[in-house]
């Protein structure tokens, strides 16, 4: 039986690090993994790709709207095809999907030789007040949590009051903190002899669900081939509208001696670059993912589109952007 585990977490939370960790820091162990990503452009996908054993991708698709358990058993059989091998299927939820009607759906796979596997959570540590404050589905994700990644302690002086806070929210998880993701892979699948047993959900934990978070947000996505102008883009970055709470994606500068691919992550005021050349045989192009909460997309797009170079680049401009670039 090959175990599928569910990662959930807020967006922004450290889901896809913590999967490209188990990606690496498990390379004899064969992954599945299924993605479940929002907006049209792949980003996360194309992040793990090349790591993975295999992957499916859904694409546009959320797991938790999946319209009946025969999709979801579809990718399963699919990952857990014997001839592939699979040790583990993991699932990276998006950070909207609502982890209750996920798990009901991998309760009531009819796939043979898989089961559940129990699910994650990953938190961000520094934006945990935040978001707690705000998102209730964050309670919800705590709630059914069989193990909690306090994540980005790197981010915090001390974790103990946070650990407290989120034992509020479940008193049976263990809550491991980690920076980066690099959670210990044998904590979720069988790298060792020990396999994690998953909780049972309640009666109550299985009720349909009504609030669905999706509803209130909003993702767009931006592309541009043109290349963009580094100051009048961190204009934009720095001005971003308060409700747009994510972005993520690639921007291609192209000016000289910049013409690598610069990843862009935001979560919240968080920002940061991640430089790295482009995979061989991709065209040079910006390609962003925004989710967000009451933004006027047209605005964000038209302003974002305003960003494309028309006119001189010095070199220098580009420092706005390289004071962001992470230390890899
Ligand atoms: N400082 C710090 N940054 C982190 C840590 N873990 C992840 N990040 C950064 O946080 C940002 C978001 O991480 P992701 O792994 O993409 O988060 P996610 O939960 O998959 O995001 P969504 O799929 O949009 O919900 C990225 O810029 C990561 O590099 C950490 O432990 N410390």
């Amino acid at each position: 039986m090959i175990p599928v585990v569910l990662v959930t977490g807020f967006l922004g939370a450290g889901k896809t690090t913590l999967l490209n960790h188990l990606l690496t820091a498990a390379r004899g162990t064969r992954i599945g993994v299924i993605v479940n990503d929002f907006g049209s452009i792949d980003v996360d996908a194309m992040t793990v790709a090349g790591r993975v054993d295999s992957m499916i991708s859904l694409g546009n698709g959320c797991l938790c709207c999946a319209a009946d358990t025969s999709d979801v058993d579809g990718m399963l059989a699919r990952l857990a095809e014997p001839a592939l091998r699979m040790d583990v299927i993991v699932i990276e939820a998006s950070g909207l999907a609502d982890p209750q009607a996920m798990v009901r759906l991998l309760l009531a796979s009819e796939v043979p030789n898989v089961r559940y596997g129990g699910l994650v959570t990953v938190v961000d540590a520094a934006g945990f007040a935040a978001t707690a404050a705000d998102h209730p589905d964050l309670a919800r994700q705590l709630k059914l949590a069989d193990l909690v990644v306090l994540n980005k302690t790197d981010r915090v002086d001390s974790t103990a009051e946070l650990i407290r806070t989120i034992r509020t929210f479940n008193g049976e998880a263990p809550v491991v903190s980690t920076t980066h993701g690099a959670l210990d892979p044998s904590l979720l699948f069988e790298v060792g002899p020990n396999l994690p047993v998953a909780r049972q959900l309640s009666f109550d934990d299985l009720a349909d669900h009504t609030d669905h978070a999706h509803a209130r947000y909003e993702t767009v996505s931006f592309t541009s081939d043109d290349p963009m102008h580094p100051v009048r883009l961190m204009e934009f970055l720095d001005n971003r509208p308060a409700g747009l709470y994510r972005m993520k994606g690639f921007v291609h500068f192209g000016v000289p001696g910049h013409e690598d691919r610069f990843g862009l992550q935001t979560v919240g005021n968080y920002l940061r670059f991640h430089r790295s050349p482009w995979p061989r045989g991709t065209r040079p192009a910006t390609q962003l993912v925004l989710i967000g909460k009451d933004v006027d997309t047209d605005q964000v797009l038209s302003r974002l589109a305003a960003c494309a170079r028309t006119d001189e680049v010095e070199q220098r401009d580009m420092l706005w952007v390289t004071r962001y670039v992470a230390e890899e």
